[in-house]
């Protein structure tokens, strides 16, 4: 089982560290690692999410880098955080990795196909959060100042990359957008349609304000989920067959008004289909789907005929990820892939195209 990281990006002020807090306090039990790329004087983030008194999530899961851009500084820095939280006794079922705004995504991306990282670490997804009022009026960030700010505080960054440039690299490396701050548009509906265009094939925009979105929409399924049985209920857990079945889920709803409306907003399903013949055609055949249909996250576990090992694959947008996790052992043959989107999903479809 490799552990997922997710790459969280944006500029300042953007809501990086409103989503990140609304996750930790959302994360159900799941243990959440955090790296955040610190900032001197400016940052806080760290500070902030450090004194959550979230549970399950204790100072040593915040790790901060703070000797500069994380993406300038990778091997010196983000490689050792990442294995140094790779050897903990308990490792962490999930690493959220939170960049400074003016990081590129790129050097980060790249960084995971190092040889201590690949075989225990999977890229979940990179997540851009936009500062939708700042975007929708073209300066991508609510205080430029600040950002000009940060630009020049930081020694460690080597790239003087122009705004408008660093906004472009984050939307076209991101595998999901977030539009945050919706509660101050009169319609995000506009900026959605244009930032899909902008974005590459199959990455799903998503509205949200306060960077309440579910946590299953940010992560996808509960990784813990290792055997089967674990596996279909929390599956099951998560089945609405209408949208008001939400209110036996269990989460604490006075913890987040936001979190109703989060739910109800996206849906989830299972399909399950036969044995896999060939996981590179498979995995092809995901991003197809997933960019016909809108699908957010697509994930689960799959028998390929002929072999022992169990297929992992998730998906998040059009970054399909797959890989033989653990011998199949007692497990049926066959693919159980459970399906996350933004309401109104064509389930009939999706389900045909998918078997
Ligand atoms: N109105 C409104 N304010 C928001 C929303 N999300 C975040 N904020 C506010 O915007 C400011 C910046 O949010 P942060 O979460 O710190 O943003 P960030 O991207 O982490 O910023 P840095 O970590 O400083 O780069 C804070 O004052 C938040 O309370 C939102 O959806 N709506």
């Amino acid at each position: 089982m490799k552990i997922p990281a997710t790459i969280v990006t944006g500029f300042l002020g953007a809501g990086k560290t409103t989503l990140i807090r609304h996750l930790l306090q959302n994360a159900e039990g799941r243990r959440i690692a955090l790296i955040v790329n610190e900032f001197g004087d400016l940052g806080v983030d760290g500070g902030i999410l450090k004194g959550c008194g979230i549970e399950n999530c204790s100072d040593d899961d915040v790790v901060e880098l703070s000797n500069g851009c994380i993406c300038c500084t990778v091997a010196d820095d983000f490689v050792p955080a990442m294995e140094a939280l790779l050897a903990r006794e308990t490792p962490p079922d999930h690493i959220v990795i939170e960049t400074s705004g003016l990081a590129l995504p790129q050097p980060l991306l790249r960084a995971f196909a190092w040889p201590g990282l690949k075989t225990r670490v999977t890229v979940d997804g990179v997540v851009t959060v936009l500062d939708g009022p700042a975007v929708e009026a073209g300066t991508f960030a609510a205080d430029t100042a600040a950002v000009d700010r940060q630009r020049a505080a930081d020694d460690g960054l080597d790239h003087e990359t122009p705004l408008s440039e660093l906004y472009a690299d984050q939307v076209a490396c991101a595998d999901m957008i977030v539009v945050n701050k919706t509660d101050l548009m009169a319609d995000a509906g506009p900026l959605v349609t244009r930032l899909r265009g902008e974005a590459r094939a199959g990455v799903q925009v998503v509205p949200a304000a306060h960077g309440a979105l579910p946590i299953e929409v940010l992560l996808g399924r509960a990784q813990g989920a290792e055997d089967d049985i674990s596996a279909r209920h929390e599956l099951h857990h998560h089945h609405h067959h209408h949208d008001d079945d939400h209110h036996d889920d269990g989460h604490d709803h006075d913890h987040d008004h936001d979190h109703d409306h989060g739910h109800d907003a996206f849906e989830s399903f299972v399909v399950e289909t036969g044995e896999v013949s060939d996981p590179a055609a498979f995995a092809g055949r995901l991003s197809e789907v997933i960019r016909d249909h809108d699908i957010l996250r697509l994930k689960g576990f799959a028998s390929v005929a002929g072999k022992p090992m169990r297929l992992t694959v998730q998906a998040v947008g059009p970054r399909v990820d797959h890989y033989f996790d653990r011998p199949l052992g007692a497990d049926p043959r066959g693919a159980r892939l459970v399906v996350i989107g933004q309401a109104g999903l064509d389930r009939a479809a999706i389900t045909a195209a998918l078997t």
